[in-house]
């Protein structure tokens, strides 16, 4: 969604709220596939003039080639392989400019693929090797991209908490005090809520249907509900705070 100029913390929230629909249809996708292992496996296959796994192959083949096509021009996108990226062939669209410009130089994508990888992926797809490597990488760079646009996102919610109250921010800006901006941005009873509802989106999107009585088989989902809230109480929110405060420091540069 783009922006206009009369941003407002609704809006920025109804957005976070759909993107909450993205990243569990992302997750349910890739549960599809057990884990398949050679597609991380730097060993298993070896690509004319690059050096990494399949799912490095995939993820920066097609980063550069959505970049040709545009897809960095937006604010909202932050791309994991910035230094190899070539230029739009598009017409320049024209975002609204939201941001501070300071805002272009936080990229997280890295803690974002650590914690994807590493800690993720185990909790919700199944142990084994189904041979479909290319299917799997490509699931797993949507999964990422909605991730890492949500948490980048936080960009635009601190600015509009920034807009609402710009002089209490101000002075724990200034006295670069990190913690006092974290408690400024915090809302825990909207964290609870966003955790309760990620849980029931997953038990509504992730179900089996089907056209029998259902009443009496045992509910089945195709992404643990308890993860995806573990996924947004664990990291999404506190990347998506740690983006708000990076953002809050450099607003005044
Ligand atoms: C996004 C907001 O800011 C904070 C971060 C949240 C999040 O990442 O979902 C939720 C509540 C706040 O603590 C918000 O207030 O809506």
């Amino acid at each position: 969604m783009a922006l206009a100029g009369d941003l407002t913390l609704d809006l920025v929230r109804d957005s976070l709220i759909r993107q909450e629909d993205t990243i569990i249809f992302c997750l349910i996708e890739r549960a599809k596939h057990p884990l398949n292992a050679p597609a991380y496996d730097q060993s298993y296959a070896s690509f004319p003039g690059f050096s990494g796994s399949l799912l490095q192959y995939i993820v920066q083949q097609s980063e550069a080639m959505q970049a040709t096509a545009g897809r960095y021009e937006n604010p909202e996108e932050s791309p994991f392989f910035p230094d190899k990226l070539p230029h739009s062939f598009v017409p320049p669209f024209k975002y609204p400019q939201v941001l501070h410009p300071a805002g272009t130089s936080i990229n997280k994508n890295k803690i974002i693929w650590d914690m994807y990888f590493n800690q993720l992926l185990p909790l919700f797809v199944a142990e084994g090797d189904d041979g479909n490597y290319a299917s799997t990488a490509t699931s797993d760079l949507a999964c990422l991209q909605a991730l890492s646009r949500r948490i980048h996102y936080g960009k635009f919610v601190a600015e509009v908490k920034f807009r609402d109250a710009p002089h209490e921010y101000e002075l724990a800006i200034r006295a670069k005090d990190r913690d006092a901006l974290m408690n400024l941005l915090t809302y825990e009873n909207v964290e609870q809520m966003v955790k309760k509802r990620v849980e029931k989106k997953a038990m509504v999107l992730g179900q089996e249907v089907s056209l029998g009585n259902d009443g009496d088989k045992q509910a089945r989902f195709k992404v643990d509900p308890s993860v995806v809230s573990r996924l947004y109480g664990d990291w999404i929110m506190p990347f998506t705070k740690l983006v708000q405060v990076e953002y809050l420091l450099r607003r005044l540069d």
